[in-house]
């Protein structure tokens, strides 16, 4: 992924990568070949120790990325294809000027400092915060278990507050049931209304899989006001997690990886079951914050 030409992986500054992807068409996709599918939609390197690792899709322009500092902290900074102001080399290339972010932590106590105001953020912690921030610092409380914060950027066009929301702030929904294989716990996070969290375009969350269950998002669903991705995460080693993806009668697979995420335009259904229980965090964004606005498919008519 990221290795072919237009997909290259480009260096902002001595610690931060992007690549960019663009949007596609059904159409198209429904022709890509397994490698095609990975290089489009599969983010395989997203937390790489000392390094910020950022994919701008151009998907309701979504930018999601991974910071994993271990000794020294790591400002956030913007890239390349998102400079406001191409003009001034010191404004328009905070990463918040025109944008909101929502930022999860999937490893070791960390912490994230906005604007001068530190913030801790344990394992599975959640902190939004909003368009006109100037500075974004990311650090680990130790080297040796980093933090590893997974970030989820859209467009902004109003400032919300910075809010940080835990687990048992987030509105935890019931899922599934274990005789289908899919009993488990959607953590509404990063919602509009939930939790005092105020947001333009963002929703995200985290939903576990209990143990002995493996899809998620059964039945599946499309949201054609909303792009979607999901960021697989506490995949035990040895184990895999197949995506899949695609229109609900054109669907493909992704085999994916631990800590791997795959972007899912407004057309494409997206689930997965995997060879184990395992943990993920879905983002999205685009044109409405009501996270039941979805069409939802039939298991039975699934192709
Ligand atoms: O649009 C909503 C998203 O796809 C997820 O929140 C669904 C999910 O986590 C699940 O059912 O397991
Ligand atoms: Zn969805």
């Amino acid at each position: 992924q990221c290795k072919h030409k237009g997909y290259e992986v480009k260096a902002e500054n001595s610690y931060t990568n992007y690549c960019v992807r663009q949007a596609s068409n059904p159409r198209d996709a429904k022709s890509y070949d397994t490698q095609r599918l990975r290089n489009e939609y599969l983010i395989e390197k997203i937390m790489a120790p000392g390094e910020v690792n950022w994919t701008y899709t151009t998907i309701d322009r979504f930018l999601v990325g991974g910071a994993m500092p271990t000794d020294t902290p790591l400002k956030l900074t913007s890239i390349e294809p998102l400079y406001v102001d191409l003009s001034k080399s010191d404004n328009g290339r905070n990463l918040l000027d025109n944008r909101e972010i929502g930022i999860i932590n999937v490893g070791g106590d960390g912490s994230v400092t906005v604007d001068g105001k530190r913030y801790d953020l344990a394992f599975q912690e959640a902190i939004y915060v909003g368009k006109g921030v100037k500075e974004i610092i990311v650090a680990s409380k130790n080297a040796q278990n980093p933090a590893k914060f997974y970030m989820n950027s859209a467009c902004a066009h109003q400032s919300y507050p910075t809010k940080k929301v835990s687990l048992k702030d987030a509105k935890n929904i019931i899922a599934g049931s274990a005789a289908e294989s899919n009993d488990r716990v959607i953590h509404q996070m990063i919602l509009n209304g939930v939790a005092g969290v105020r947001t333009c375009q963002l929703q995200m969350g985290i939903t576990e899989l209990k143990s002995g269950s493996v899809w998620n998002t059964m039945p599946a669903h499309t949201h054609l006001k909303r792009m979607e991705v999901y960021f697989y995460f506490k995949v035990p080693e040895g184990q895999s997690v197949c995506h899949i993806m695609g229109e609900p009668q054109e669907t493909r697979l992704i085999w994916t990886g631990n800590e791997q995420a795959v972007i899912n335009p407004e057309w494409s259904v997206h689930c997965a079951a995997g060879t184990s229980n395992y943990t993920f965090i879905w983002g999205m964004a685009g044109e409405n914050l009501i996270y039941n606005d979805m069409q939802v498919v039939k298991i039975t008519e699934l192709k």
